[in-house]
């Protein structure tokens, strides 16, 4: 199993191209499923989750063809409406292909994805939603077995909880559906606002993407195209606080600041000089003193969660403390076990770490237990003394492109070890 070994100490300095983003790609790869002919999609990431996607796609019939950050994909005939358990369990994401199939085929059966590191994260309201658009659903041998008579009717669907994928869900559903549908209390992620942009230029009518109230007409049938996936902020966050902790001066490229607001806001109340382009971040921290800054994960456009562990291990090696508080998921500190082994000094408190910075954290094996956590564990190793191995890095690579080489290239001493 790979492994990823950090010698804590270098500052970093450079530029460093940001990949399309993870959770714009996997709604979008999934959106094809709608569509009987051939779609292109360009600033695809080379990751883990997209290559279980494109095998995903591949069981239902869907051929693609690779080339760099490119991917074609043909939905002309469908030839099965199952995604099974060997592919939903290694990607929660594939419960994305439910909605889709449904819409195009009339019927699916999605394997139910179970409980993960950092929650529960059922998935009841994309079932109640599609529910509601006259799909009949029943959870049988661990498969969500959905039918519908004819197409899925429109409807009016307000979600009791902010829900990304299940708002990215029954946005593709509805495109197809006979007459219109009202999304509200709608996620507002930038990531759906691309998966939107991308839904109309096959031909769907959605208005409001961005907003909590998403209004979609459905249409008979949708068509080729072509569309660049946005590129990825988690990413760019995850860059720009390994520089806020290591030290020095980075820039971000090909990335959207707008899309980083919460972010960036808590970047400079830690001290950091942040300047942006339009598709630009730069961040230095030269000469300048790192604060702990308090940090409450909400749906966008507040502080995202999949920034929180990041955030954490910033708080560890600030000066002063601060209170990390999550409220998105119930069990999204699985890092901070692995922290203390570095000789971080955090207090737990149900949904909040209250952390206080130390001098100097000291280099370990840890553990990564989930996709951020990792991260927020080799940002921890640019800084601690020593050579820190973090385990278990299928986990980063579900969701970084090229994480090493990109660390390497900003000067820092990041290598995988098979
Ligand atoms: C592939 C993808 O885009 N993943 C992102 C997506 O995950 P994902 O879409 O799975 O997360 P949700 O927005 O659905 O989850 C938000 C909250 O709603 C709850 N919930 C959700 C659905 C449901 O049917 N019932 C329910 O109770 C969840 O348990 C959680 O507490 O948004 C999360 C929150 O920004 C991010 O951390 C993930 O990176
Ligand atoms: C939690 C995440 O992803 P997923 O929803 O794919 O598990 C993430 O990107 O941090």
């Amino acid at each position: 199993m790979d492994k990823l070994q950090i010698e804590g100490g270098a500052s970093l300095s450079g530029d460093v191209r940001i990949s399309g983003a993870k959770n714009a790609a996997l709604p979008i790869l999934f959106s094809s499923i709608l569509v009987a002919d051939k779609v292109t999609f360009t600033n695809v990431p080379q990751l883990r989750d997209i290559n279980t996607t494109l095998k995903l796609l591949a069981e239902l019939g869907i051929s693609n063809q690779c080339d760099n950050d490119s991917v074609q994909l043909d939905a002309s005939s469908l030839t099965s409406s199952i995604a099974p358990y060997e592919l939903v369990k290694t990607m929660r994401a594939s419960i994305l292909a439910l909605g889709p199939l449904l819409a195009r085929m009339g019927e699916a059966q999605v394997s139910l994805p179970g409980g993960c590191a950092i929650g529960a994260r059922p998935v009841n309201l994309h079932i109640h939603g599609l529910q509601q658009m006259g799909a009949e659903v029943v959870v049988e041998q661990g498969y969500i077995k959905a039918k519908v008579d004819g197409r899925l009717k429109g409807a009016r669907i307000l979600f009791d909880t902010v829900t990304v994928t299940g708002t990215e869900n029954l946005l593709m559903a509805a495109t197809l559906a006979e007459g219109t549908t009202v999304l509200e209390n709608a996620a507002r992620e930038p990531e759906i606002v691309d998966l939107a942009e991308c839904l109309i230029k096959m031909g769907a009518k959605i208005q409001g993407a961005g907003t909590d109230k998403i209004t979609i007409e459905g249409v008979q049938s949708l068509q080729s195209m072509q569309h660049s996936i946005l590129p990825d902020r988690i990413e760019t966050g995850t860059f720009l606080v390994a520089a806020a902790v290591a030290g020095g001066k980075i820039r971000c490229t090909h990335t959207r600041p707008e899309m980083l607001d919460a972010v960036l806001i808590k970047l400079k109340e830690a001290g950091a000089l942040i300047e942006t382009t339009q598709d630009s971040i730069s961040l230095d921290m030269t000469g300048r003193e790192l604060k702990a800054v308090n940090i409450k994960t909400a749906p966008h456009p507040a502080f995202p969660t999949d920034m929180q562990a990041q955030f954490t291990t910033l708080n560890c090696v600030a000066n002063g403390s601060a209170k990390v508080t999550e409220t998105i998921f119930e069990n999204r500190f699985m890092h901070v076990p692995e922290l203390h082994r570095m000789g971080a000094n955090i207090e737990l408190e149900g949904n909040t770490a209250i952390c206080h910075g130390v001098e100097q954290l000291s280099a370990a094996q840890v553990m990564a237990t989930d996709l951020r956590a990792s991260a927020c564990l080799v940002i921890a190793g640019l800084v601690a003394e020593g050579t820190t191995v973090v385990d278990r890095i299928y986990h980063l690579d579900r969701g970084y492109e090229n994480l090493e080489q990109k660390f390497a290239g900003l000067g820092a001493k990041v290598t995988r070890v098979s």
